[in-house]
């Protein structure tokens, strides 16, 4: 969102460019009016020049963020100090912009790890990053975007979270986040997450898997799960999740880190959730002074794997399967801080590959089930559809793999009955539709041809 320089908003003139994201652009501005003279950033979100579909998107960011840093103020969260709407009409690509005057930073940590990707400051930066994750959630919100990105340097190096268009206030155990993610900063559950009509589920573990993959990055300049690409990297989360691969920390990592790093990256929201942000304060503390690190809290007993398998990756696995495999040797990303924006995880593009994935929305939107193998049972197997005995799916999609992938059975058959009895239809892989059925679907099976 260009904003010429000199671009007066109320008391503030605008200055240069600070950074841009996958929402809103960000400028230096000076106050200029008979108050005292100050500098802040400007952060532009263009709520006013988009569809009517994106504005709505828009405008539900921008107010998370509004509605976030107005209730909390933190030492570690980055200050709003106004809220202004550019009322121009003689430019209509600003016009209707939401505009929020923030404390200005001097960088962000992304600028940081882009010059030297383990900075000298890392540990004592992740204390404080830590500190911003409990104050947050210790308000009862999410971030919901935590990476280097999201966490800015003020001019006397000190780090403050920003950036909370996907923050989330808590409702008890969960919270609703919009349909973004930044896929290495997301844990295995949420790629795989139940959708809900709010949106994303999202619970503080999902902060603390980001604040885990951000350590990894700060400490050793390396993501830890290896790849070269993004899918490279999202099939190793997958194999992990599945548990057919171990976490392969990097080998620099002290033994504290390493233990604070694989806590927070446990494979299961269940086996995460000990791990919340005021225990892990003192620990990250601890090792950052170089002390022993406090003991870890006992971790919640291991659900049975092959259920947690099943619910959380069971279906996660098929991404893997159509993506090139990663190699297993670390330092894949080495070198790269990777910039890395939100990707809208919307409508059909849910649907990982290698599954069949029916929606109660046309279009693909709605809630989501999906299997990566065959159903006899969509309401009591192993595999269940927790909407299909209150609602209708209106869309479906056979994102299947093929025999380039070694998997003969391309097409998917559906079912009325329970046990694969009344067929209703038959679906070649790539397919994407609207469907109009009387009741739900019961149990579907992939075979060759349709
Ligand atoms: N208060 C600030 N002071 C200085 N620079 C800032 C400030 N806020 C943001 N920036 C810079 O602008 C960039 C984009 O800002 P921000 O992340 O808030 O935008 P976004 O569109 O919401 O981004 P994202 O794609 O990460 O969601 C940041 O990475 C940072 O470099």
């Amino acid at each position: 969102m260009p904003v010429p320089a000199g671009y007066r908003l109320g008391p503030w003139a605008v200055g240069t460019p600070l950074g841009a994201g996958g929402f809103g652009s960000v400028y230096t501005a000076r106050r200029e009016d008979d108050g005292q003279p100050a500098d802040a950033a400007l952060k532009f979100l263009p709520t006013g020049t988009q569809t009517p579909r994106r504005l709505r998107h828009l405008r539900e960011l921008a107010e998370r963020e509004i509605d976030l840093l107005s209730r909390v103020r933190a030492p570690r969260l980055i200050r709003l100090h106004e809220v202004r709407t550019v009322d121009d009409p003689s430019r209509p690509e600003l016009d209707g912009a939401t505009v929020l005057v923030l404390d200005r930073a001097e960088s962000s940590l992304q600028d940081l790890l882009n010059g030297s990707p383990r900075p000298g400051r890392g540990p004592e930066l992740l204390v404080e990053i830590c500190e911003g994750l409990h104050q947050l959630h210790r308000a009862g919100w999410l971030h919901g975007d935590l990476k280097p990105a999201n966490v800015l340097l003020m001019d006397d190096g000190s780090a403050r979270l920003a950036d909370f268009n996907l923050a989330a206030e808590l409702e008890g155990t969960h919270a609703y986040s919009p349909m973004f993610s930044t896929p290495d900063y997301t844990p295995p559950e949420t790629i795989w997450g139940d959708v809900a009509e709010r949106g994303q589920r999202i619970r503080p573990t999902t902060d603390i898997w980001a604040f885990g993959v951000l350590a990894h990055l700060v400490l050793t300049g390396t993501l830890p799960l290896p790849g070269a690409t993004p899918a490279a990297r999202r099939d190793a989360t997958v194999r992990y999740a599945r548990g057919t691969e171990p976490l392969r920390l990097s080998p620099e990592l002290p033994p504290d880190w390493r233990q604070i790093i694989t806590d927070c990256l446990a494979p299961t929201h269940q086996e995460r959730a000990p791990h919340d942000a005021a225990s892990l304060l003192p620990r990250v503390r601890a090792a950052a002074e170089g002390a022993a690190a406090p003991r870890a809290p006992r971790a919640a007993r291991p659900l049975r794997r092959a259920l947690i398998a099943l619910a959380c990756a069971g279906a996660l696995a098929a991404a893997g399967l159509g993506l090139h495999a990663a190699s297993s040797k670390h330092p894949a990303t080495t070198g790269s801080s990777p910039r890395s924006a939100p990707v809208a995880l919307v409508g059909y593009d849910r649907c990982l590959k290698g599954n069949v994935c029916f929606f109660t929305e046309p279009d693909g939107n709605g809630r989501m089930c999906s299997w990566e193998g065959d159903e006899t049972d969509w309401l009591g197997g192993a595999s269940r559809c927790s909407w299909a005995d209150q609602q209708v799916p209106r869309s479906v999609f056979n994102n299947g793999i093929g025999p380039e992938a070694g998997e003969p059975r391309v097409s998917l058959v559906y079912y009325a009955g329970e046990k694969l009895q009344d067929r209703i239809d038959c679906l070649p892989r790539d397919t994407r539709q609207n469907i109009d059925l009387a009741r739900s679907p019961r149990s579907h099976v992939w075979t060759e041809h349709c």
